[in-house]
């Protein structure tokens, strides 16, 4: 990873007013961001204000000794890395200010090529702690608190105990399942009951990117593989290498990414885009699809011998509305302690079908907490179609005959209520963009 001066603000700091410009001006035709200070008090107020990868200073400044000045650095901005400027006689200091943790010193007359060099390395590094707080920002994330399946319904009991039996081997998992069942909170679930718990659960969505790009997401590209492969990238298969792929929606991988796909099941290897090399990866593979894969494979959208690979273990998520009894802790999770629910609310819920889900019960829920007054989750602060649901029921003359009619009727009236908008109708049915393109294909709705 090469750090790019365009992208590197430096801040240069030295009373010696000759050499300060002649540092500025070289580093500017280098197209560094540079900001400069004469003494230490500026320094630090521009430190205040602005963000700097990489400071550059002099440790003889007319009003703060050397090793003053790394410690307020690091008090008022710990990411910035500093490089230090001595005099032939004050080597010393500057190893002491190492100990404080600056990153390099560099003795004068500087030779501007190193200092470049230095400067380049120091804005790497604080690239890479950056990454490595995003690293542990999302394994926080991954954490068994903010994961915890809820359900007592006996589908899901037979789920819980699918998931400790599969979780310590290494075999693939398939994990099927409507739109909004949990099927990634499964996968991680796996993934932590596993001897590889300890590595990433790496992510790869195929909805979420067209055919080329995702194949360069999953296998990675050579330098000049393609226009603005500017350099070579690994795959998530490599950067997943001993720990475990979680491959989401995989119902969309076009057929060349499945042949692809399907050496890598069989024999580990793989190739970069426009590489001929072959490379390895030892990886334990969890893949989930909301399509029927077996339907998908006879009517040759889906390759067979890669759906029975997959399918060795299969984890079958049940819709919402099969897992009596669960409705009501998933209400209560969401809301939190301090709720209260309106009485008969569970009730008035349950008679609804909810297509998208857990995951719309969510945002139903977090919608009537904004909406409420007080602490009482109130049914009337649900959208519309879920708090209408019981009056459809009770109109036994218009009812629609079957549950293909009322489920159309349901996303027209969806579609319709927010004026064909489709990003607003999807978030309120709880599914995704291209599923509600699907749903509006499959019941032949009109769009607007
Ligand atoms: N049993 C459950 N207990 C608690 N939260 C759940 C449960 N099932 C799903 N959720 C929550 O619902 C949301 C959707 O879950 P998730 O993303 O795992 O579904 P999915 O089946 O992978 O959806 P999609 O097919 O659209 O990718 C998430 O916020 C998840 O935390």
């Amino acid at each position: 990873m090469k750090a790019q001066p365009e992208r590197i603000d430096l801040l240069l700091v030295d009373d010696d007013e000759y050499l300060l410009e002649d540092l500025r001006s070289y580093f500017v035709r280098q197209k560094f961001r540079v900001q400069t200070a004469t003494n230490a008090t500026d320094a630090l107020s521009l430190v205040e204000k602005h963000a700097f990868q990489v400071a550059v200073f002099d440790m003889q400044l007319p009003d703060l000794s050397g090793l003053e000045l790394v410690k307020k650095l690091q008090e008022a901005d710990a990411d910035c890395q500093v490089v230090i400027l001595t005099g032939e006689g004050s080597i010393e200091t500057a190893v002491e200010a190492m100990k404080l943790g600056t990153i390099d010193y560099l003795t004068k007359p500087v030779r501007l090529k190193e200092l470049e060099a230095v400067i380049l390395r120091a804005a790497e590094t604080y690239s890479l702690r950056k990454q490595n707080q995003q690293l542990k920002g999302l394994i926080q994330q991954q954490s068994p608190g903010n994961h915890e399946i809820v359900g007592q319904s006996e589908p899901m009991q037979n789920v819980f105990r699918l998931i400790q039996r599969v979780g310590p081997t290494d075999k693939a998992v398939l994990i099927q399942g409507e739109s909004g069942t949990g099927k990634e909170l499964v996968a991680a679930a796996i993934h932590r009951s596993s001897p590889l718990a300890d590595f990433p659960l790496v992510t790869v969505n195929c909805a979420a990117l067209p055919e080329q790009l995702l194949e360069s997401e999953m296998f990675g590209h050579e330098k000049g593989a393609f226009t603005g492969a500017t350099a070579a990238k690994p795959g998530l298969f490599e950067v997943a290498d001993g720990g475990t792929l979680f491959i989401d929606e995989i119902g969309e991988l076009a057929l060349p990414l499945q042949a692809k796909l399907l050496r890598v099941l069989e024999d580990g290897s793989f190739r970069r885009v426009g590489s001929i090399q072959e490379r390895r990866a030892d990886v334990r593979l969890i893949a989930a699809t909301n399509l029927d894969l077996a339907a998908a494979s006879q009517s040759g959208k889906f390759r067979e011998d890669l759906y029975y690979r997959l399918n060795v273990i299969t984890i079958t998520l049940p819709p919402l509305r099969q897992r009596s009894g669960d409705l009501v802790l998933l209400v209560e999770r969401f809301a939190g302690p301090d709720w209260k629910l309106e009485p008969g609310l569970i009730e008035a819920l349950s008679r609804y079908d909810w297509p998208g889900n857990v995951r719309q019960l969510r945002n139903a829920v977090e919608r009537a907490k904004i909406l409420a007054d007080g602490n009482l989750l109130e049914l009337h602060n649900f959208p519309e179609e879920v708090a209408n649901a019981e009056d459809d029921s009770n109109t036994s003359d218009e009812q629609p005959a079957d549950l293909g009619q009322l489920t159309r009727q349901h996303i027209e009236q969806v579609y319709q209520a927010h004026a064909g908008n489709k990003t607003k109708a999807a978030q309120a049915l709880g599914v995704s963009r291209r599923t509600l393109y699907r749903l509006l294909e499959k019941y032949e709705i009109a769009h607007l």
